[in-house]
């Protein structure tokens, strides 16, 4: 497997037969990256999408994990993010604050949301300046190949249409190349305003799952796992997918890529 910049990523299909089986089998991928990823840098550098990939990550407030996570190490930010108040339903900050801040010893000063008190174009330029300081300091690592931040571990849920983060099929803002963080105002899926990591930066990181499930959502999957069968492996790939008539009944699970 090869990116186009000529990165080599390594991955697999992980299927579970129901939701409480992938949410186990999601956070011991989950723990196993940040232990590893503690013991190689001293930090664990985390980016969170929305949706239903947050309640999953539930399961890490429980035995073992909240005793055995070093949670001190963790840096947790966000692929994307509505341009909402924080406390609003719509906001991924809140509802990976209910589900999980709120319950685990993650320093305040680790946990990177967005500005939500400006425009969606300055949430965005804000959110790649903090992004660059990190970079500097290596909280967050760089890429070796672009300079691009690479995050130990991304986590992406997937729509039905197949968009990732807030990237949707043939949007302009697929194919941004210099930017990192970008912002959106016409969302197909509401809110329309939001902003989102940009393709190379989720493609520079260590390790990214994509985590699915539903009806819904099987005919994007299946075009996904053709699209590794022909060889076609970025994280691009779900967000060109568009509809196929090939058909699968459900899904549930997830897809790793380690960069080698
Ligand atoms: O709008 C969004 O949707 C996707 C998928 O969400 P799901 O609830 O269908 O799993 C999510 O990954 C993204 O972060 C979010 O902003």
């Amino acid at each position: 497997m090869a990116d186009s910049d000529g990165s080599k990523y390594k991955g697999d299909f992980r299927i579970f037969e129901n939701v409480d089986e992938l949410a186990t089998g999601l956070v011991d991928y989950i723990a196993e990256i940040s232990e590893m990823s503690v013991k190689e840098r001293g930090f664990f550098s985390i980016a969170l999408s929305g949706g239903s990939l947050i309640s999953f990550m539930g399961k890490l407030c429980e035995a073992p994990y909240n005793k055995t996570v070093d949670w001190g190490k963790w840096h947790i930010f966000w692929v994307d993010e509505r341009v909402v108040a924080k406390n609003h339903v719509d906001s991924n900050y809140k509802l990976a604050k209910e589900v999980l801040l709120s319950k685990v010893p993650i320093l305040p000063s680790h946990v990177y949301s967005i500005n939500d008190n400006v425009s969606a174009e300055e949430a965005a330029s804000e959110y790649e300046f903090v992004l660059r300081q990190l970079v500097k300091t290596r909280t967050v690592n760089v890429s070796e190949s672009n300079d691009c931040p690479k995050f130990d571990l991304i986590l992406l849920g997937m729509g039905p249409d197949g968009h990732i983060a807030s990237l949707f099929p043939w949007h302009a803002s697929l194919d941004l190349k210099d930017d990192w963080v970008t912002y959106i105002t016409d969302s197909p899926k509401p809110p329309p305003e939001r902003i989102t990591f940009t393709l190379p930066v989720i493609n520079s990181a260590s390790n990214v799952a994509v985590v699915v499930s539903g009806a819904a959502k099987a005919v994007a999957v299946k075009l996904v796992i053709d699209g590794y069968c022909e060889e076609s492996t970025e994280v691009a790939t779900a967000c060109r997918l568009g509809r196929s008539s090939r058909l699968m009944d459900s899904w549930c699970g997830f897809w790793t890529m380690r960069l080698l």
